[in-house]
């Protein structure tokens, strides 16, 4: 009983994580580009251009869901959703320049280092 006690706990650490993360980075996206999916109505032919769409609503049912198992998970999300903006927009674009942005700080949240040791902590 105590083991599976102590397993839930872990998901609702991680939970609270991620929801902090988030919460965090989603604030930089002021204009909202990232906050629903894109659709082709927005950016035409964007549905045959990128295959795996990630947005923030996307990942926080996601996160609700405890369909991630680690930060790295949430993180492989994250840097698809910013990676999909630089790939359909042109540099020059003003969605190609927030994800550009919105990837910088969020390696910087989510540094390799910072989750090493946090993961060290977690057990
Ligand atoms: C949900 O997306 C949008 C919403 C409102 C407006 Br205005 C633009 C977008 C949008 N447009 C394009 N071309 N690329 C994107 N990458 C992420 N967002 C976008």
């Amino acid at each position: 009983r105590q083991v599976v006690e102590v397993k839930e706990d872990t998901k609702g650490v991680l939970r609270e994580c991620l929801l902090y993360i988030q919460k965090y980075l989603q604030r930089k996206d002021f204009n909202g580009f990232f906050a629903y999916p894109v659709n082709d109505v927005i950016a035409p032919g964007y549905s045959s251009i990128i295959k795996d769409p990630m947005d923030f609503s996307t990942m926080l049912s996601k996160i609700e869901n405890d369909l991630y198992n680690s930060i790295m998970d949430y993180k492989n999300d994250y840097v698809l959703m910013c990676n999909n903006a630089m790939t359909y927009n042109r540099p020059e674009t003003i969605y190609y320049k927030e994800a550009k942005k919105l990837l910088q700080s969020g390696m910087k949240m989510m540094s390799k280092e910072k989750l090493l040791t946090m993961r060290g902590s977690l057990g």
